[in-house]
């Protein structure tokens, strides 16, 4: 019955909007669905006839039925009920079939019209009733039979809605087209559809849009133009799009333009691309607030909702909030204005903000990120093993002076001002110390789905639960942390080892020590003794050298994402072929 929005596009049909179209040529009023076939005999006529005089008596098309219905979803008092009530009704052929159609304030229902037996009477099947809500609904179009070339005007076929269908976490693009002759009636419905989608005051209309052309395998501005421009277009989202010609130019361009004139901004690339916009949606944030970020501070949340359409090669932000590498899902959560709060950390070094981010590594994590910018000349896969493996080849722990704050604030009654005052309260909190070698941490504020973790880099992350989670991983051979790394992938737990310790944090400070007791150490554990105390960082894949002690704090619901809680990533996983 479906076919897929951009399949369906063809030479001989069109759509338009315009009530101005819609109206432009009139066509005959038909109040009956259109019929198709060539030869119709004299008693097809006549019983057709019939069926249509009965159909009229029940359904006669259109029914404007009870109009002011649909202020319900224009945020004003429902008169009554909970919108099932028929704003109008009328026959419209789908597929070849007549069916009686009803749209109320959240559904077009539609049955199919049964048609009489020879002997007159009725069927006793149940008829099959079919609906879309129209909280998935994203475009309504007339749709029109043009010839080759032809711009405007044609023959009116009816009108088509197109939507939204959910396969797991994956979101595709429908279409239901609803065929109707009739201009009178299709103005009508077309008018109500309308007026109702236009009541989803969520949903963006005008977005930034930035496009990191070198992304993983270059083919990011492909991708926005191929899959994600003609969604936009479809429903009538505006955009403004910067393909960056320099790493920091998206930052430059968010601290500078005017954004007053967007409903959210989108970023399509990798999880670089990714933390440079919230970098630079956040720090605007603090400007346009006057925050000094240079001392101890309670950043504001960013004033737009960030879209990110996967273009890179891990894309763990994007499978955090679609839970899956889907620019096509992506792209139907922006314009259904799907939102989802999210934690984000702040890494904070000697009493200075560094950078905002969601995942923060230091140990393994930052090592292996320093051998791949080492190698950039090599291509994306294969530069990411090398460094997975010349990272294992050197691996040595790091000696440092762990703290943190334990956390139990997963729901609270404070307000988000309240709770971000809480939470940044550092000084007199009950700080727990470690200190020993370590040959990973791992701190994240969202649970970092990808394909080599499906289940995340942390046990008990989520999206919004007001903490972060810390994963230490002391020192040990090669081989059992080569078997926690490989866990990740699998579904054995990667937390399962004793020298793996998982917490759940409000905030975290390292200081990397430079004296330890040196009975301890043997030629395999020499730890890296950090030069002048300066630490090598993995910010959401930025490298970031910071010097002596670094805070990491949670900052509950500082952005908005345009996605949906997840649980876990969809992704087939993927084990790492080098390890
Ligand atoms: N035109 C450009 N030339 C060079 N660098 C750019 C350009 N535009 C953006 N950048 C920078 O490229 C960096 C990497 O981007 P991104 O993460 O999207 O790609 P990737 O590293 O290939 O993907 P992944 O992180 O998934 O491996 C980001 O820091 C971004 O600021």
């Amino acid at each position: 019955m479906f076919e897929s929005a951009r399949n369906s596009i063809n030479a001989n049909h069109a759509w338009s909007e315009s009530r101005g179209e819609l109206t432009e040529k009139k066509q005959p009023v038909s109040e009956s669905p259109p019929v198709t076939g060539n030869r119709v005999t004299a008693k097809k006529k006549r019983k057709r006839k019939k069926r249509q005089e009965s159909e009229k008596s029940s359904v006669s098309a259109p029914q404007l039925l009870c109009p002011e219905e649909t202020l319900s979803v224009h945020g004003r008092k429902e008169k009554s009920g909970n919108g099932s009530e028929p704003i109008v009704r009328g026959i419209f052929q789908i597929g070849k079939k007549s069916h009686d159609v009803i749209l109320t304030a959240t559904r077009v229902t539609w049955t199919r019209i049964q048609p009489e037996s020879p002997t007159g009477e009725s069927s006793h099947k149940k008829p099959i009733e079919d609906f879309v809500e129209l909280k998935d609904v994203f475009a309504v179009k007339v749709k029109r039979r043009r010839s080759a070339g032809q711009q405007s005007g044609g023959t009116l076929l009816g009108i088509t809605l197109f939507f939204c269908k959910r396969k797991g976490a994956k979101l595709k693009d429908d279409t239901i087209h609803l065929d109707n002759l009739s201009v009178d009636h299709c103005e009508i419905w077309f008018k109500h559809l309308k007026d109702i989608l236009s009541g989803f005051k969520h949903r963006p209309k005008s977005l930034k849009v930035f496009v990191n052309p070198i992304s993983h395998k270059k083919d990011a501005y492909q991708i926005y133009k191929d899959r994600v421009a003609p969604l936009f277009k479809l429903a009538d989202v505006q955009t403004d799009v910067t393909v960056t010609e320099r790493k920091g130019h998206a930052l430059s361009i968010l601290m500078e333009c005017s954004l007053d004139e967007y409903d959210g901004v989108v970023c399509v690339g990798g999880d670089g691309s990714v933390a440079e916009v919230v970098q630079g949606l956040l720090l605007r944030a603090q400007m346009d607030a006057e925050r000094d970020t240079l001392s101890a501070f309670t950043p504001v949340p960013a004033s737009l909702p960030l879209g990110v359409i996967p273009a890179g090669s891990a894309n763990v932000v994007a499978c955090s909030v679609h839970g899956v590498k889907h620019p096509v899902t992506a792209a139907l959560h922006i314009i259904l204005g799907h939102r989802q709060p999210v934690d984000v950390c702040s890494l904070s070094s000697m009493g200075v903000l560094q950078q905002f981010g969601f995942c923060v590594m230091v140990g393994f994590g930052g090592q292996a990120l320093a051998v791949a910018e080492r190698l950039n000349w090599i291509p994306p896969t294969q530069r990411h093993e090398l460094a997975l493996i010349t990272a294992l080849a050197q691996l040595r722990p790091e000696d440092c002076e762990l703290s943190f704050i334990p956390s139990s604030t997963e729901k609270s009654d404070h307000t988000q001002s309240e709770l971000e005052e809480h939470l940044s309260d550092v000084e007199d909190a009950d700080w727990q110390v470690r200190r020993g070698l370590y040959l990973s941490l791992t701190i994240t504020s969202i649970p970092c789905l990808c394909s080599v973790a499906p289940k995340g880099l942390a046990p008990f992350t989520r999206l919004n639960n007001n903490s972060m989670a810390l994963t230490a991983v002391a020192n040990t051979s090669r081989s059992e942390f080569i078997k926690h790394l490989k866990r990740y992938s699998s579904s054995n737990n990667p937390f399962s080892f004793s020298f793996v310790e998982v917490q759940r944090v409000r905030a975290v400070k390292l200081r990397p020590c430079s004296h330890r007791d040196d009975q301890r150490r043997d030629s395999k554990h020499t730890p890296i003794i950090p030069s002048e105390g300066t630490l090598t960082w993995n910010v959401d894949g930025e490298l970031l050298e910071a010097q002596g002690e670094v805070l990491i704090r949670v900052h509950p619901k500082l952005l908005e994402l345009f996605g949906t809680d997840v649980e876990e990533a969809e992704e087939p996983p993927v084990n790492c072929s080098c390890i």
